[in-house]
């Protein structure tokens, strides 16, 4: 897992997961997905979260078991979850239980449009208990995200 930054002004961390194949962003039939790269992505999301005055900690894994243990590991560290979990979005029953486990506010977020692609693509594990999900915005989806959960912490401030 990388670094969280030091960049925000303490008011808390947010992690970004990424999972399977994103971490070929950039080269990844870029017709859909775009040129921009997992670092472009996770450069944004840590500048985003600094002008928050919030830290961001990515994470990038093409297992399961790993993304589980990186939200286990955000329990009582991190505020909020921002998760791109590639495929796994329609398949994973564990990475919707340990979202539901750690009861951190979640955003599911989607480059493209999964709505607009094939029928597979339409139901996610992570939608219901998230409390919101982007698809479509491309990779600015991951900055709305984090706008949102900075929102919803200032409002518990
Ligand atoms: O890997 C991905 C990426 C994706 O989550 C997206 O960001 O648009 C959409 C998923 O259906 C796909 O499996």
């Amino acid at each position: 897992m990388s670094e969280a930054t030091t960049d925000g002004a303490g008011r808390g961390t947010i992690l970004v997961l990424n999972g399977p194949n994103l971490n070929l962003l950039g080269t990844r039939e870029p017709e859909k997905y775009g040129t921009a790269t997992l670092a472009d992505v996770e450069q944004l999301a840590k500048d985003t979260g600094a002008a928050h005055g919030l830290d961001v900690e990515c994470f990038q894994s093409n297992h399961e078991g790993a993304l589980v243990d990186a939200i286990h590991a955000a329990r009582g560290t991190a505020l909020g979850i921002v998760i791109n979990a590639g495929a796994y979005t329609h398949t994973s029953v564990a990475i919707r239980d340990a979202i539901s486990a750690v009861q951190l506010p979640a955003v599911e977020v989607h480059i493209t449009n999964v709505h607009a692609r094939e029928e597979f693509r339409h139901h996610s594990y992570l939608s219901d208990i998230s409390k919101a999900v982007i698809a479509g915005a491309g990779i600015l989806g991951y900055r709305f995200a984090i706008e949102y959960l900075a929102g919803l912490q200032a409002s518990r401030d």
